[in-house]
């Protein structure tokens, strides 16, 4: 089988747990509660590159009141789908002292990434750090007891997952919804 033939497999064999329209109506309710709290703040959106690139584009879409966007690069599972240590590629690209800063990322898995990069960007000053996630896993293994973001989604069970901005070994970051690899596939 070919790389490509396996990756059309996997999404094959892959559960779906969210359609496209789901997703959507959970970014829109994500939306009206970051406009709520934010509308008033001049937000800086600091998007964790490579899985949220789809979320903030489409989250984005559903905010109407002045904002930016920048972006940072920090990596911990690298194309696979277990975790390690934290690796900075990009730091953040934008001055963020005094500023509210919305860290933007695909999912709250045992959630090292956010943690990591929130008490990076406090240290940078910023004045406010909140966090948005497309999805939080469901699980007892967060980096510390009762950790959330302050925007959230859909909850996912404990399962690999894919879509929507986030990767299998590199792939179907493109597929609309989100889908769970099937145990085999792992
Ligand atoms: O809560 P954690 O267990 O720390 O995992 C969450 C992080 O894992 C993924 O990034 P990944 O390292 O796979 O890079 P990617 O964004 O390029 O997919 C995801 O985008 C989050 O940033
Ligand atoms: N694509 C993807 N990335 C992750 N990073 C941490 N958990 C996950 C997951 O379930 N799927």
């Amino acid at each position: 089988m070919t790389d490509l033939e396996h990756f059309m497999a996997i999404r094959q064999r892959a559960e779906c747990l969210f359609t496209f329209d789901e997703t959507e109506q959970a970014i829109v309710r994500v939306a009206a509660e970051m406009t709520a709290e934010l509308a008033n703040s001049n937000p800086l959106l600091m998007t964790v590159m490579t899985g949220a690139v789809v979320f903030v584009g489409r989250l984005a879409a559903h905010l109407d009141f002045p904002l930016e966007i920048s972006y940072l690069h920090a990596t911990r599972y690298r194309n696979t789908t277990s975790g390690d240590t934290l690796q900075w590629k990009v730091p953040p690209q934008q001055d963020v002292k005094d500023r509210t800063v919305v860290v933007i990322d695909d999912i709250l898995d045992e959630g090292h990434t956010l943690a990591e990069v929130e008490r990076h960007l406090q240290e940078l000053g910023a004045q406010a750090v909140y966090t948005a996630v497309l999805v939080d896993k469901t699980h007892d293994r967060k980096a510390f007891p009762g950790q959330r973001c302050d925007f959230t989604g859909l909850q996912v069970p404990d399962r690999y997952v894919f879509g929507s901005g986030m990767d299998y070994r590199g792939y179907w970051r493109n597929t609309g919804g989100i889908h769970a690899v099937h145990p085999d596939d792992l």
